[in-house]
């Protein structure tokens, strides 16, 4: 029966306006909110932040909440924005680890069920519950979706009627169908503009939920220190590329992939529906025949998509980290002039890069000429011969298509028929593009399941990177028992799947044996180490270049576990242990926050310290000048570039001071400092109370020291303590006898000397008396 039949009109016009009705609404919902907001709004004007509120909120970043959780401060449009925190709890975390086991090293991305199990993993952490924001926008997409496909079966309807209209030459139903099509032009394109607008949103919201949760898992506090142990005994190189761009791209790959899947596969049902209501049985049977011929040629042509966006988002990520090293060594670089050496270097990678696109590119040509051919043409030319069948089947029987309307005249025939026609071939037109747009789709899985590889590897290696093993505590010592140190080695199970190559010269999918494996190096830097450090007395270790002191801080600051034995020591932190390594770090931020770190701001406050504390801190360290000289506190510049070596080494002694803990380790932290200014640091720190522990080369350093490790270097790993104080007198006072020994003993010869000489004086002056 022809839409827009008179019998059916009257339910048409009722759902249309209603349609219409609530797309009204939905475009002037925000109004209507302002309308019922106005009581609530600020009659003086938008609540604006004040400049102090402002300058507050870019210093404090945070409030600590009661409930353990945070609050951001972030200043923007004029206004702080609060945006509450809360930690995902450990619970979540172990609950998780289970569904995030180590990918198979020879795994390769494909849509298989691997590939569901590993989207599944990650789904439950962006769609965290079925009330949470996530899922409402997706049920709000969906809502749009369906919309537009209901929409969409109207305007071929609409379509059908208006070509009706003309054909039968009725001028005022033509008007009456041009009225319609406005008013559903409205809704359409609304909702064109809102499916963008909520996979946009969606795609966000996604990526801060996965962005989070990374996050937290990254950036974990001892014994997880996640972030500094993933590259080495994760064996995750280039995390950046990962955090930032893998993440982004999943997520937006993601969200697309839902519409790209949703509509189109909506599309397919109600307008094959809808398409077999007009062509009848045999209609059906071609139609899905020739959905199953699309779908076996284009499976047979389709390349390993997944596999290359894989290789694609590694191969961005060596080029990104290669660009980004320039950045932070550019000083070094220019020093050396090696400007032209770092070109190749990112020249290599990059070309490596735009190889592994180019093969794509290519492997895409045949892929996409072959799925154009059999979507538009094939699909078209199978829409022509099925929209055609009803009516050489009509022809035969009657004049007419399938349903024939009663018709009196022969032209309303024809007209009916036109009717039937126009509307059928643009649902059989929008069948092929919602064809066309699931084939694509099916290249986009491909390409989601790379990503998804890639993101399940970071989480998978975060999640069960396993914590270093406890120490003991005890505030008031730190002590190594027949400690064994050795670099830790790399977890075997973790890291990137072995997928190297590329497109054209093929993948290798190692099986992951060339990566180390053990818990134990071969030959351990120091073994067997058992000293004792009380407060108060301090420690000083040496030794030859690659020995292994800073293993012991290492050790020391809980960033190694010792392969063998026990540590005891303090909590690490400001109070206990804190290390102040060679290279400075400077962190972004204000020159207060320099100090302070790893302080925030709020921190700071709370201690009750003030910048007159902070001005006596930069004395000791001599580098009172600094607040004056860069403009006060709250400067904000690039503390790495702006200060000298020297400079920020005495910011790392300044932190130091303001923490004030019970031991520090100082791992050359002074070797660019004037020995005169280190030696006055080094006092101040045994005034303040401060156990040290020193490993320099400096022998001027010795005597704020109490005993002297002495890591030996050779195979077996030896070292030897000796007690700074005792030997040093020892040896003073040796000498002491020695000199007055030895001078005692030319005592004798002194005496024999000056009779000789008296006797000589004698005899000269009797003979010149007599001349
Ligand atoms: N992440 C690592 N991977 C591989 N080897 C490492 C790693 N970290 C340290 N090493 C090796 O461990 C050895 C000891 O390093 P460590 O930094 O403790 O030396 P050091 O005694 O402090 O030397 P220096 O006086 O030059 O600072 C070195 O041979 C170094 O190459």
């Amino acid at each position: 029966m022809p839409l827009f039949s008179k019998p059916l009109e009257s339910k048409q016009q009722l759902r249309i306006p209603l349609l219409i009705a609530a797309s009204v609404i939905l475009l002037a919902r925000s109004r209507l909110a302002a309308l019922v907001n106005v009581s609530r709004v600020n009659p003086l004007g938008p609540d604006k932040a004040t400049e102090k509120d402002l300058k507050n909120a870019r210093q404090q970043l945070y409030q600590d909440e009661k409930d353990g959780s945070k609050t951001l401060l972030l200043p923007f449009g004029g206004r702080v924005n609060k945006i509450p925190i809360q930690p995902i709890p450990d619970e979540v975390f172990k609950r998780d680890a289970a569904s995030f086991m180590p990918v198979p090293k020879s795994h390769k991305p494909n849509v298989d069920k691997l590939f569901m199990k590993q989207l599944v993993a990650i789904l439950r952490i962006v769609f965290p519950s079925l009330t949470s924001k996530e899922v409402g926008l997706l049920l709000l997409h969906t809502f749009f979706l369906v919309t537009r496909t209901v929409l969409s079966v109207y305007v071929a309807h609409l379509d059908g009627r208006l070509v009706r209209d003309i054909v039968s030459a009725d001028g005022k139903g033509f008007l009456r169908g041009l009225g319609w099509w406005f008013a559903l032009a409205v809704p359409s394109s609304y909702t064109n503009s809102m499916l963008r607008h909520l996979q946009s949103k969606l795609s966000l919201r996604l990526r801060t939920r996965l962005t989070r949760y990374t996050h937290d898992l990254y950036l974990s506090a001892a014994p997880n220190l996640k972030y500094y142990r993933i590259a080495r005994e994760g064996g995750l190189e280039g995390i950046d590329q990962y955090l930032t761009s893998d993440i982004a791209a999943f997520c937006e790959s993601l969200s697309t992939l839902y519409g790209n899947v949703m509509k189109p596969s909506l599309d397919m049902f109600i307008f094959t529906i809808q398409l077999t209501r007009k062509l009848g049985a045999m209609g059906s049977v071609l139609l899905t025949l020739n959905y199953m011929a699309t779908a076996s040629i284009l499976r047979a042509v389709t390349p390993a998509f997944g596999r290359l966006a894989a290789v694609e988002a590694r191969l961005e990520g060596e080029y990104r980290t290669g660009v980004g090293r320039i950045g932070r060594e550019s000083e070094e670089i220019a020093f050396y002039g090696g400007g032209g050496r770092e070109q190749h270097i990112l020249w290599n990678a990059y070309l490596r890069l735009v190889k592994h696109i180019n093969s794509i590119y290519k492997i895409r040509v045949a892929y996409e000429w072959t799925e154009d051919y059999v979507i538009k043409y094939m699909w078209s030319a199978a829409g022509y011969a099925l929209i055609s069948i009803p009516v050489w089947i009509a022809t035969k029987r009657s004049v007419g298509i399938q349903a024939p309307t009663p018709s009196d005249k022969p032209e309303n025939a024809v007209a009916d028929r036109t009717e039937n026609y126009i509307s059928s071939r643009r649902l059989l037109l929008s069948l092929a593009d919602a064809g066309g747009r699931l084939m694509y789709a099916y290249k986009d899985i491909l390409e989601l399941a790379g990503l998804t590889t890639r993101i399940y590897t970071m989480l998978s290696t975060l999640h069960h990177l396993q914590p270093l093993p406890e120490f003991e505590r005890d505030e008031n010592k730190i002590e190594f028992q027949q400690a064994v140190i050795g670099i830790p080695k790399r977890d075997a199970r973790l890291g990137e799947t072995a997928l190297v190559g590329n497109a054209e010269e093929g993948f290798d999918f190692g099986d992951g044996s060339d990566a180390v494996e053990g818990p134990h190096s071969e030959r351990p830097l120091v073994r067997d180490l058992n000293i004792r450090v009380e407060r108060g007395e301090h420690l000083m270790i040496s030794g030859p270049n690659g020995v292994g002191k800073t293993a012991i801080a290492r050790v020391l600051a809980g960033l190694w576990a010792v392969e063998e034995g026990k540590v005891v020591r303090p909590d690490r932190g400001f109070t206990g242990v804190f290390v102040v390594p060679q290279r400075a770090y400077m962190v972004t931020g204000s020159l207060l926050d320099q100090i302070i770190y790893p302080h925030s701001y709020a921190q700071f406050k709370k201690s009750g310290k003030t910048e007159h504390d902070l001005i006596d801190i930069l004395k000791a360290v001599h580098l009172a000048y600094l607040p004056s000289r860069e403009g006060g506190w709250e400067t904000v510049k690039e503390w790495k570039d702006v200060l000298s070596g020297g400079e920020k080494q005495r910011m790392g002694m300044a932190r130091l001071f303001y923490h004030k803990p019970k031991f520090a380790v100082l791992d050359e932290c002074t070797s660019a400092v004037s020995t005169d200014v280190e030696g006055s640091m080094y006092q101040h720190a045994k005034d303040l109370g401060i156990t040290l522990i020193t490993i320099s080369h400096r022998p001027t350093l010795t005597k704020y020291h109490t005993r002297l490790l002495t890591i030996v270097g050779d195979a077996a790993g030896s070292w030897n303590l000796t007690m700074v104080g005792t030997a040093e007198e020892r040896m003073g006072l040796d000498r002491e006898i020695l000199m007055l020994e030895s001078k005692l003993a030319e005592v004798e010869t002194w005496e024999k000397r000056v009779k000789e000489l008296e006797i000589l004086l004698g005899a000269g002056g009797a003979k010149s008396t007599k001349s």
